[in-house]
């Protein structure tokens, strides 16, 4: 069986709404490998980061080659990088691989919380630079390309200066930006921009609070999906589905921004009767003791 491998290097969210936990359920779900070079351990909830612990640079490389080196990878997805020691190293490997790099500038939290430093900042210049596609949201791409953004054409002339700056196709998130005067209902506008074209990727906005995670999981379900041969605009199309269904999934968890639905209301435990019923084993006698589906 051929399954894609997506190395992931990213932080670890202790409360499992976003970082490394949500990129290994997105790729899992999405019929993927995970395999994580963990940069910083947060310790983490809904309502915040109360704190933040790096993973030493050495440590970062010895993760990203046990995987490289054994099991191999077909595309990779960075997320939270930890340091800008980190930042340049995990950029200098990359270099090395030929393989589509999803970097998402992560920078500040849902609940507002800072994840990067200025030094780290600074040091997404080399990770933009082997980086395939970038997801920035709309206060990161005003960082990183130095213009304020107040409509969705702002967004894309951001998104467009970017791009030829760093090379790499941008695939700016809209999320932060208030309705448009034309839409007739709440959209969320992402827009994907390379030299040639651009493609708007819009979802309805799904009103809930519980939306810790959500650019995590985007760019790891972009990532899935390049590892597993779709095309970019293919696979930005399924990860934006992927998200809209998770987040319609939400269990409501915590007191601020919850985590989404990532296993989308069904238990995986659904799979483990699947396989039993394949094996010969009385699935069926199982789920009357266990539970079936969860659905
Ligand atoms: N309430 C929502 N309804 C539907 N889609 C959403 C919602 N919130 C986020 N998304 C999707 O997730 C993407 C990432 O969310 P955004 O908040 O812009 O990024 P980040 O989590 O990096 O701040 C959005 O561009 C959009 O596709
Ligand atoms: C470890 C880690 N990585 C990334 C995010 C950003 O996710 P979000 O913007 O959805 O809060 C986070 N909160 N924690």
């Amino acid at each position: 069986m051929s399954i894609a491998r997506i190395l992931i290097v990213a932080g670890s969210d202790s409360g499992g709404g976003a970082g490394i936990q949500a990129d290994i359920k997105t790729v899992t779900l999405l019929g993927g490998h995970a395999m994580t070079a963990i940069t910083a351990i947060t310790a983490q909830n809904t309502l915040g980061v109360q704190a933040v612990h790096p993973v030493p640079t050495d440590m970062v490389l010895a993760q990203m080659e046990s995987c490289i080196s054994d099991i191999g990878v077909d595309a990779v997805k960075i997320g939270m990088i930890g340091s800008a020691e980190t930042a340049s190293a995990v950029a200098d490997r990359l270099a090395q691989l030929s393989v589509p790099v999803v970097f998402d500038p992560v920078m500040v939290a849902t609940s507002g919380s800072s994840l990067a430093d200025g030094a780290t900042v600074a040091a997404f210049e080399k990770l933009m630079q082997v980086a395939t596609v970038i997801t920035p949201n709309l206060p990161e791409l005003e960082a990183l390309s130095g213009r304020a953004i107040a409509n969705l054409d702002e967004l894309e002339d951001a998104a467009q200066a970017l791009r030829e700056r760093i090379g790499a196709v941008v695939l700016a998130k809209g999320g932060h930006l208030p309705q448009q005067p034309d839409d007739d209902r709440p959209l969320i506008h992402d827009l994907l921009v390379d030299a040639d074209m651009m493609a708007d990727y819009s979802v309805a906005r799904v009103e809930t609070r519980h939306s810790h995670g959500t650019g995590c999981t985007l760019a790891s379900a972009v990532a899935a999906g390049l590892g597993a041969g779709l095309s970019l605009g293919e696979a930005v199309d399924r990860a934006e589905a992927f998200v809209a269904a998770a987040l319609g999934a939400a269990p409501g968890l915590g007191a601020g921004h919850g985590p989404m639905g990532h296993t989308l209301g069904r238990t995986p435990f659904y799979h483990l009767l699947a396989a039993m019923d394949r094996n010969g084993w009385d699935a069926a006698a199982f789920a009357a003791r266990y539970g079936d589906a969860g659905d």
